[in-house]
């Protein structure tokens, strides 16, 4: 086994990355990102709905391609890198549930290692289950006998079926409740700590990106805008979209204790 990365080591780099649409690319989902994550960090991406968060992600595992710029991941270009190996070190939990209906939740986890012509043992998919405090004896059902919470978890468990160095999460929560979103929150961020992942999480929800992350990214119309830490975003730092941000949550905190104020 080779030795951990130092902690200051990039894993991933973005130079200038551009991702446009339409005919005359005048779509600008991503607009030239450039900026650089170290290995065992947990880093927020935040913004508004249509910011470029997703598109940005998507490029990192060439879901999506550069129109200009690159990615680099342990700094060699996504694109020239082998897919099979890159699927398997960087693990992706999708928007939404995106679990296929017609396999089991053990099907669903191996499904990785098994289009690069892996089979996982059983062992190993009870194993996942466990990492995310499912039963093992789930891995026979089907996704919609499963809550949307465990749907979730089992996403978790199949991102990290392939032992990934970094792992990516597009709103991985959204659909949850909120009891549920902050069990699931402090698990992904326990797993990260225990694994020595690096995560980059995808979330509208700037209390969670300040609650669970080191660093918080936030994008506004293709651009990186802000890229703080959560202590200096609460000190009122990252500029005026990050604080409309963080504001949300701030002013949600303020009404409560009010409220409790006068309820005393
Ligand atoms: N395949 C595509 N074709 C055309 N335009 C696209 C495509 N994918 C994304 N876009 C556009 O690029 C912009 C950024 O989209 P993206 O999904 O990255 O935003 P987002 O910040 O992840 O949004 P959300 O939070 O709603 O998921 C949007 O204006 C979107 O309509």
């Amino acid at each position: 086994m080779s030795a951990p990365d130092p902690p200051d080591t990039p894993i991933l780099t973005f130079d200038r990355v551009e991702r446009r649409y339409g005919d005359d690319d005048e779509v600008i989902a991503v607009g030239g990102v450039d900026c650089t994550i170290q290995s065992g960090s947990f880093v927020a991406l935040v913004g508004a709905s249509g910011s470029g968060k997703s598109t940005l992600l998507k490029m990192v595992n060439t879901l999506v391609t550069p129109t200009a710029g690159r990615v680099l991941f342990a700094g060699e270009d996504v694109t020239e890198q082998s897919q099979s190996q890159l699927r398997r070190r960087v693990g992706y939990v999708f928007q939404g549930i995106g679990l296929f209906p017609h396999f089991t939740v053990g099907e669903n986890i191996a499904i990785g290692p098994r289009l690069a012509g892996e089979t996982l043992s059983t062992e190993r998919i009870s194993e996942l289950l466990t990492l995310v405090e499912l039963e093992p004896d789930m891995a026979a059902r089907m996704p919609d006998e499963l809550s949307g919470g465990q749907r979730q978890r089992v996403g978790v468990a199949r991102a990290l079926a392939g032992d990934p160095e970094l792992l990516l999460m597009d709103e991985p929560f959204g659909a949850l409740d909120p009891i549920t979103r902050d069990a699931l929150g402090e698990k992904v961020r326990e797993l990260h700590e225990r694994l020595g992942l690096t995560t980059v999480m995808v979330t509208h929800d700037m209390a969670e990106a300040l609650l669970l992350a080191d660093r918080v990214l936030v994008m506004d119309a293709g651009l990186l805008v802000a890229d703080a830490s959560p202590s200096e975003l609460l000190k009122g730092g990252g500029g005026e979209v990050a604080q409309g941000l963080v504001a949300v949550p701030r002013q949600q905190a303020e009404k409560l204790a009010a409220m409790e104020g006068r309820l005393a």
